[in-house]
């Protein structure tokens, strides 16, 4: 299976579908990553908070494939924001992962009631500079979030990591995101597999497509453009959830996804998340 890439406004490329790997120990991410870069996942996404970069590092050399087919994501935690502990940090992740460079670092939450994301964002400038991570951005910013770190800092973020499925669609904040080149990755893609999928509306499209709702969820990000990052533990899902590139949604089906919207989250709220 093969996953199309997109190109960050950076000029890098990046696989439209990868693997999250939340609420996996440092074991079974090991176990999960092996089995997914088997299937032909070539992007993992984790995070120094996920307690499982050394798994997944260690995933990614047993797999024998070269560093420069892998797109490696991890995030800086919010205790370690401010840019003398970003870059500490940073090196913390690299020996865990043991990697030699990384695709791309994200700022975890802006935290706005602390004010240390622009320390934060200007040593991940200086890690770019340096050649040590390719693409920089952040995960879980607002309008306003965005506006200040290009405003102050002039460069924009490669990619914006926020929850979004299709009970929350963002699109307020997607429409921002395409109008200033920052891309889109869905983060809780299938809302973290709770109530989701067994709404009627996607079991219905999945019947008439013989697919899942897991992969109609999962196709419907791929035509809006977003990059997605399922989670999964298990063996079957981890092989269905990459298995969305051999069909297509027609209009009519996108409409009914799209009046789908709740605007409910299964996360916290990055205007008031302050947890460090
Ligand atoms: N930047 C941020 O703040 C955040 C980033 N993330 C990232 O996004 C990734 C994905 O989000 P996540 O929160 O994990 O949620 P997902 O939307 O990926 O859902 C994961 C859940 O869905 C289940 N599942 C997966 N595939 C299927 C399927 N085909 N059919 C039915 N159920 C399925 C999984 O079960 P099982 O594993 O048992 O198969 C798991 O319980 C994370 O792993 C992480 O990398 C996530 C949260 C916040
Ligand atoms: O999974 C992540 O990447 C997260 O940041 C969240 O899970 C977040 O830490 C959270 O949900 C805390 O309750």
């Amino acid at each position: 299976m093969t996953v199309p890439d997109v190109r960050l406004n950076d000029e890098a490329m990046m696989p439209q579908l990868g693997f999250g790997v939340f609420q996996v120990s440092d074991e079974e991410a090991e176990h999960a990553v092996e089995v997914a870069l088997r299937d032909g996942y070539r992007s993992v996404d984790t995070a120094s908070a996920y307690g499982n970069e050394e798994g997944t590092g260690r995933a990614l050399r047993a797999s024998g494939l070269p560093r420069e087919e892998l797109f490696v994501t991890t995030k800086l935690w919010n205790s370690d924001q401010g840019y003398d502990r970003t870059l500490q940090a940073f090196d913390a992740s690299m020996r865990r992962l043991g990697l030699d460079y990384l695709d791309l670092y994200l700022i975890h939450w802006p935290m706005p009631g602390h004010d240390t994301y622009m320390d934060t964002w200007r040593a991940f400038e200086k890690l770019k500079e340096d050649g040590r991570i390719r693409s920089i951005g952040v995960s879980n910013f607002t309008v306003d979030a965005l506006r200040r770190v290009m405003d102050e800092s002039g460069t924009v973020p490669a990619v914006n990591q926020i929850e979004l499925h299709p009970y929350f669609q963002q699109d307020e904040l997607r429409a921002f995101h395409q109008e200033h080149g920052i891309h889109t990755e869905a983060w809780a893609p299938l809302g973290q597999g709770q109530g989701l999928l067994d709404d009627p509306v996607l079991a219905g499209i999945a019947q008439a497509h013989d697919r899942t709702p897991a992969q109609v969820v999962l196709r419907w990000h791929v035509q809006v453009g977003n990059v997605v990052i399922p989670k999964s533990v298990t063996p079957r899902r981890i092989a269905e959830n990459i298995d969305v590139f051999g069909f297509d949604l027609a209009p009519e089906e996108m409409q009914a996804i799209a009046g789908l919207d709740k605007g409910t989250r299964v996360g916290p709220d990055p205007a008031t998340f302050e947890m460090a």
